[in-house]
């Protein structure tokens, strides 16, 4: 299923070719199994044959294409990204740039019509429905996968994952981001700047993270442009080919304090290759501000104890929007008990 060869031009390097791949037509223990799998050793896998209807996906991809091809002052009525909102450029509040445009919104329906009636233009229901419909499906898929994962690594309550995102008061988000291409990239003098010597000239549409939610779903047109961080090696990014019959998943840092680290919140990040403009749409499987995450007891062993401290979504969220997207935040949450065997380590 995975694939790993020697790139020929830098070949001290382990490049993978291929990332996990998961039918979810297959038996749902196979499934369970190999999503574990992929959560541990990735923190991410693409997913087929994953039952959101393909006229649903085309349908919000085209009226969000029509979106982004407004003029500037219309789709700004939706903003600014307070952090909700339509945004261009700027990311989040803390001087991160890329080249891409987006709207950010509260995963429900009243809070997307909210924001998307104030555009004006056609009729704002249409949007705001389809985006409503995109989300219910995207929701239930990512609760059905969190379910999954609960059965995969045998836990006595299989929805301890799922129910936090069910909660009618989850703080789940839906993203629609919109990445020029070259041609008409309106300021090409944003390319961000990059540390290492493999990724100069590479265009940055946004920039390297990881997620802080518990789940990412994410469909994105045919162009190409996700890379993740390899877990071998930091400083090589693992392209993923695009595939838009198919979602792609990936772990966040709740995901990974809940399973006291033994599933990965991986880095990745989006560059802009392509002479074709890029549109993916994220949903971002979120618990309520006051949950308190922390490892499930469960998930810790003597050989692995407990590596978080509880926080509650409220304060990591706080937490977040006050430090850069590149920056480590799951680290400032370990425990003491994680800190003293750094510590020791040292
Ligand atoms: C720079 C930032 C943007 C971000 C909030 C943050 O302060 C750090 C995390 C960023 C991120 C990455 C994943 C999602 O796209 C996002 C919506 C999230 O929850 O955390 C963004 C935030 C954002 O764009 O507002
Ligand atoms: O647009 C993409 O492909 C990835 C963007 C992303 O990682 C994010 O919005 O958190
Ligand atoms: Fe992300």
């Amino acid at each position: 299923m995975v694939a790993i060869s020697l790139s020929p031009e830098n070949n001290d390097r382990t490049v993978f070719s291929d990332l996990p791949a998961i039918d979810l037509s297959w038996k749902r223990d196979k499934v369970g199994r190999l999503m574990v799998k992929a959560c541990e050793e990735f923190g991410f896998f693409k997913l087929i044959n994953h039952g959101v209807p393909k006229e649903v996906i085309d349908r919000v991809e085209s009226e969000s294409l029509e979106f982004f091809a407004r003029p500037a002052a219309e789709k700004q009525r939706a903003g600014p990204p307070n952090p909700l909102g339509f945004g261009s450029k700027k990311i989040g509040f803390n001087g991160d740039t890329g080249d891409l445009e987006y709207l950010l919104l509260h995963a429900n329906r009243p809070a997307i019509y909210q924001k998307v009636r104030n555009i004006g233009g056609r009729d704002p229901n249409i949007f705001s429905n389809l985006l409503g419909d995109y989300v219910d499906y995207t929701k239930d898929l990512a609760c059905d996968l969190l379910e999954i994962m609960g059965e995969g690594l045998g836990l006595e309550d299989r929805n301890s994952f799922s129910k936090l995102v069910r909660d009618g008061q989850s703080d789940s988000l839906v993203r629609l981001n919109h990445y020029p291409s070259y041609e008409s990239s309106v300021d090409q003098r944003l390319t961000a700047v990059i540390k290492s010597k493999e990724d100069k000239g590479t265009r940055i549409g946004f920039g390297e993270h990881s997620d802080p939610q518990l789940l990412t779903v994410l469909r994105s047109n045919d162009v190409e442009g996700l890379q993740i961080q390899s877990p071998l090696d930091g400083n090589v990014w693992i392209p993923v080919k695009s595939d838009p019959s198919a979602f792609f998943v990936n772990v966040g840092d709740a995901l990974q304090a809940m399973t006291n680290g033994r599933f990965v919140s991986v880095r990745h990040r989006a560059i802009v290759t392509a002479q074709r403009s890029r549109l993916s749409m994220i949903f971002f499987a979120t618990p309520s501000l006051q949950t308190r995450i922390s490892p499930l007891s469960e998930m810790v062993t003597i050989e692995n104890p407990l590596r978080y401290r509880p926080y509650t979504w409220a304060e990591y969220k706080k937490m977040m929007y006050s430090l850069r997207l590149a920056s480590n935040r799951l680290e400032l949450f370990q425990s003491d008990c994680k800190k003293e065997s750094m510590a020791l380590m040292r």
